[in-house]
């Protein structure tokens, strides 16, 4: 089912929208946690050695992700406008229909896609963050790669709200927007969609979700007494959202702003 979803009169407000961001914190905090169990594992995103016996031409990574995203692309994940691809190119058709219903977005929210940007993040920044270190050749390909795709399609998905979010406030104070639409304005596109106490509240929100869900879970009487293992980082996550998930957010919203009105 789709998570947009509109109020009695089928009105989308800018609180069903966070509703749904704030849900989605919960998918990528456990994507995140199952993805660190695991050590970086650089060899899976490594071009192969002209010696290589594996007869593809980028990373095992690059591959696995492809292959997966042409597979779910033949079942319509790519119909709907909350799913943006992360190799656009010669996506295999849909053997299911596309839904009837009328579109929430200006039809130039298909040309917005971050995806380049959030997988290059994902692997030169985050990977290193959060993860340790390869003792070893870890091998697990498939097991780390499918973690990965779960993690990368939560986050672009939260991401490419920003459409939403903007369509939203764009329907809301659309005199406001307009005139900074037409001049190409970003800086002030982005002043006046920026609200700083929201952000504030997500970045305490994640490290608190953080805290708990990773928390150990036994049944010993005397668990008070101990040090509290987490099993991700709390600040981190919250260094998540501060520096690369609202930014990034917010970066769409002003490139679908700047086409809303072609
Ligand atoms: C998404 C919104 O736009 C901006 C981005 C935010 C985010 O990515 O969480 C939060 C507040 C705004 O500065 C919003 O207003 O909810």
């Amino acid at each position: 089912m789709a998570l947009i979803s509109g109020d009695a009169n089928n009105k989308l407000s800018l609180d069903s929208i966070r509703d749904s961001l704030i849900r989605q914190e919960d998918t990528i905090i456990f994507n995140l946690i199952e993805r660190i169990k695991y050590p970086i594992n650089s060899t899976l995103y490594k071009e192969p050695s002209s010696s290589s016996s594996w007869n593809i031409s980028g990373s095992l990574f690059h591959y696995l992700f492809q292959e997966t995203e042409a597979l779910q692309s033949k079942v319509g994940r790519y119909l709907s406008p909350e799913e943006n691809p992360f190799f656009p190119d010669n996506l295999p058709a849909s053997i299911i229909p596309p839904s009837k219903c009328t579109p929430v977005l200006h039809p130039a929210a298909e040309s917005v896609n971050v995806n380049e940007k959030i997988l290059d993040v994902y692997i030169k920044q985050l990977l290193p963050l959060f993860c340790i270190t390869d003792q070893a050749d870890e091998g697990n390909f498939a097991t780390i790669a499918s973690c990965d795709i779960q993690l990368l399609q939560a986050l672009s998905r939260r991401i490419h709200y920003g459409k939403f979010v903007a369509e939203i406030k764009f329907r809301d104070c659309t005199d406001q927007y307009k005139p900074l639409i037409l001049a190409k304005d970003r800086d002030a596109l982005m002043k006046l969609l920026t609200f700083e106490a929201v952000e504030e509240m997500v970045k305490k929100r994640v490290a608190k979700k953080a805290l708990t869900f990773g928390q150990q879970v036994t049944l010993n009487i005397d668990d008070s007494s101990k040090e509290v293992k987490c099993k991700v980082d709390p600040s981190l996550v919250s260094r998540l959202y501060d520096e690369w998930i609202m930014p990034l957010t917010k970066l769409v919203e002003v490139e679908y702003l700047l086409r809303r009105l072609d």
